[in-house]
């Protein structure tokens, strides 16, 4: 097992990353505050995890309250959310009860968003059961809810107690959302960590594969980096901006299309291949760097052309992202692989040229 630390002084918390951890009383119970905890999961992981976790709680002497909500971004919704309040306090729910997300990316921003604002903060606790939700979304306090004109537009920054990432778990991922979670390992690669993108490149193969050290592996870094993003900038007053690479894109992605059709991975690497065009353009790649990054997504499965939505119609949605400054875009590009940057210097015309290229 690897355990790493989220450096933000007294609110510091582990992420553990192994196998069979959903089973570990020893890693769960001392971060579950008072002797009942609610657990948050969905119709497709509840049935998978749910009982495991359970009965881990109850060696401890804590019993647990399900809350089964509805499986799909679409649902990422207020009218969710309220069903996460409905059970914390139908059950008579204290401040002291620790609410447990067990499940992706999806259940965990709705269940961190729910802790935070429940009788203005309970005890959080984060089991990612998704790729992507153990190398980002656990990790980090963003935690959200989409509204139909943007996505993650109404939440909080709540940090949880602690992430307790079981790899195990992964083994009854479907292939798209395995392929969905490498976007956001490869994004680590592409604003930081240039050795990991040749790492990734190298063992693409057994990852996809879900050989448990690689996977391992590569959560493990991808978390390294975003605890010291998140230690160095929680609030994303700078540095943490850089976690959303391809997300100003992708998001207007997922909100054009409507949520769900495309999954948050595969929007984020259609949008980052735009960001990696405007940073050609902007003389910052190569060719060759482009198409390196194109490769690596092509390998992954992953969609390396957006939906053609229009250039007007990306640039509406786009003016909903959070780094909207004064009116003003600001994009994380890429000055050179491994080393992203957020920046306002393209024009509208060369953002307008680059979605052009980077759409079917
Ligand atoms: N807070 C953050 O920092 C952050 C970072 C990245 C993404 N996000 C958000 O995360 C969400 C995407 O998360 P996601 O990709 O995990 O999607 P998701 O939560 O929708 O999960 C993907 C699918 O896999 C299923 N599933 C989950 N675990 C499973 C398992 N072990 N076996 C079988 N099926 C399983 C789910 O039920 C769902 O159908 C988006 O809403 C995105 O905005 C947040
Ligand atoms: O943790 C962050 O910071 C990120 O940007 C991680 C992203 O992968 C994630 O999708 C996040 O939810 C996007 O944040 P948002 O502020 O653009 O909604
Ligand atoms: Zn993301």
């Amino acid at each position: 097992m690897h355990t790493l630390d989220v450096a933000l002084g007294d609110r510091a918390y582990p992420i553990h990353i192994g196998s069979g951890l959903l089973a570990r009383e020893d890693l769960l119970l001392p971060h579950i505050r008072g002797r009942q905890a609610v657990v948050v999961s969905n119709e497709t992981v509840a049935p998978l995890y749910l009982d495991v976790l359970v009965a881990t709680l109850a060696r401890g002497g804590v019993s647990a309250i399900p809350v089964i909500l509805p499986d799909g971004e679409e649902f990422k919704t207020w009218e969710t959310l309220n069903l996460i309040f409905d059970g914390l306090l139908a059950n008579r729910c204290e401040r002291n009860t620790t609410l447990i997300a067990l499940g992706g990316g999806v259940i965990g921003d709705m269940s961190g968003f729910a802790a935070a604002c429940y009788q203005r903060g309970m005890p959080f606790v984060q089991v990612p059961t998704t790729l992507l939700a153990q190398v980002d979304s656990s990790v980090g306090g963003k935690t959200a809810i989409n509204h139909p004109l943007g996505k993650n537009m109404i939440g909080a920054f709540y940090q949880p107690q602690m992430v307790l990432a079981d790899v195990a778990t992964l083994n009854t991922l479907p292939d798209r959302e395995l392929r969905a979670g490498l976007a956001e390992v490869i994004k680590y690669g592409l604003i930081r960590d240039l050795d990991f993108l040749a790492w990734v490149e190298g063992n693409l193969g057994l990852l996809l594969n879900r050989d448990p050290t690689a996977l391992i592996y590569a959560i493990e870094r991808s978390c390294r980096n975003k605890a010291e993003v998140v230690a160095a900038d929680e609030r994303e007053s700078g540095e943490r901006a850089l976690l959303n690479l391809g997300h100003t894109f992708g998001h207007a992605i997922e909100t054009g299309l409507g949520y769900g059709l495309w999954l948050h991975g595969e929007a984020v690497a259609a949008g980052t291949m735009i960001a990696a065009h405007l940073s050609r353009g902007l003389g910052w790649l190569s060719e060759c760097d482009v198409a390196r990054v194109l490769r690596l997504f092509e390998r992954a499965g992953l969609p390396v052309r957006a939906p053609d939505l229009g250039a007007a119609r990306y640039l509406d949605l786009m003016r909903h992202d959070k780094k909207v400054l004064d009116g003003r875009l600001r994009l994380v590009l890429l000055q050179r692989l491994g080393c992203g940057v957020l920046t306002e210097v393209a024009t509208e015309q060369q953002i307008v040229q680059a979605i052009e290229q980077g759409c079917t």
